[in-house]
């Protein structure tokens, strides 16, 4: 991505777009937030579609997700990136990297701040983060302070939230949303727009997200296999697509159907965690193949016939060059 000559092309001539009203506005943003803060939840409520994967459990966005928004007098695009937070290993490290000079493009930064969890160390490093991109008066990164899961809290908590949060972060517009809730959704995304410079549509319309199938395939293996698993499994799962191809007849024709065969690898670090994904007798992964291939059929609109195998590649989150083999 590269702020406003974006992957999609400038302007609108070359993709064959009708020509856009007089102040149309275009550009990009970013939410970030420390895990769990509630981003992908946010991300699809304003896109209408589920792009982004969500779990109960922390640091499960892994690739960069774009959601697109389509309104009459604008469009944004929605990256949806890891959580920013303090590096431990090699690859919270590349993710903070890749985050931060996400942020340096985009024209408008969306922080979330969950309303049911006190402004805490976490936040106030993710703000320090941010401090410098947002600092050099009339030509920084535009920061909107998003509290998250307004839903999950009384208004005297709420209240008192935000009174903290407009401390923490004096410069940034504060708003209130619950993406659950469907509460202040609109809001969100007036705010998002009015930060965007004017200019003609990156995408096409009807486009929600540009991520290429084979990840957001990925996504959906991901997300079933760490369904459930209650300990440290998301930062040691790493799900590789390793191809997707259409079935043929038994005379080497194309199916009428268009039935694809998608073989997967599951990544692990060590031997007890392959059989945390496998289960009993394998009845762990059936039942993860089962979910993930209903996620599939419905993103590709074809029979999928899914084959997931897990393998241990020991500290593949240390080693640079497993990090590289999984994508990273
Ligand atoms: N009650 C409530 N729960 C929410 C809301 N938004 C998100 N959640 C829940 O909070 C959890 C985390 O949400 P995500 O959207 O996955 O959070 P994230 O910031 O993308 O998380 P990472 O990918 O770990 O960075 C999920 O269980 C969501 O269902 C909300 O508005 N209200």
């Amino acid at each position: 991505m590269s702020g406003r000559s974006g992957s999609g092309g400038q302007g609108g001539q070359g993709l064959g777009l009708p020509s856009v009203p007089d102040g149309y506005r275009s550009g990009f943003a970013c939410l970030v937030g420390r895990p769990n803060a509630g981003k992908s939840t946010l991300t699809n409520a304003l896109v209408g579609q589920k792009v982004a994967i969500t779990s109960s459990r922390p640091q499960t966005t892994r690739h960069t997700v774009r959601g697109i928004i389509h309104r009459p007098e604008a469009q944004l695009v929605l990256v949806d990136t890891p959580g920013l937070h303090r590096p431990r290993t090699l690859l919270g490290q590349r993710l903070n990297d890749l985050v931060l000079a996400t942020l340096a493009e985009v024209d408008v930064v969306g922080f979330c701040l969950p309303a049911d969890q006190p402004v805490g160390p976490g936040d106030r490093w993710v703000a320090s983060q941010l401090e410098p991109l947002a600092a050099s008066a009339g030509r920084g990164t535009p920061l909107v302070a998003l509290v998250t899961k307004t839903d999950l809290v009384r208004p005297d908590r709420l209240a008192r939230h935000l009174l903290e949060v407009s401390e923490l972060l004096p410069w940034a517009d504060v708003v209130p949303v619950s993406a659950v809730g469907d509460d202040q959704v609109d809001v969100v995304e007036r705010v998002l727009l009015g930060h965007l410079p004017e200019g003609p549509p990156m995408y096409p319309e009807g486009e929600l997200t540009d991520e290429p199938e084979a990840v957001m395939v990925a996504e959906l293996v991901r997300e079933a296999a760490l369904e459930g698993v209650r300990d440290e499994l998301p930062h040691s799962l790493a799900v590789v697509v390793e191809e997707m191809a259409p079935r043929p007849t038994s005379d080497g024709g194309v199916r009428d159907d268009g039935m694809l065969d998608v073989h997967v690898q599951l990544f692990v670090e060590r031997d007890s965690q392959k059989g945390i994904v496998i289960g009993k007798g394998g009845s762990r992964l059936r039942a993860v193949g089962t979910q993930a291939r209903a996620g599939i059929e419905a993103l590709l609109g074809v029979p999928v016939f899914l084959d997931l195998r897990v393998k241990v590649a020991k500290d593949w989150q240390r080693d640079p060059r497993k990090l590289a083999r999984l994508g990273f």
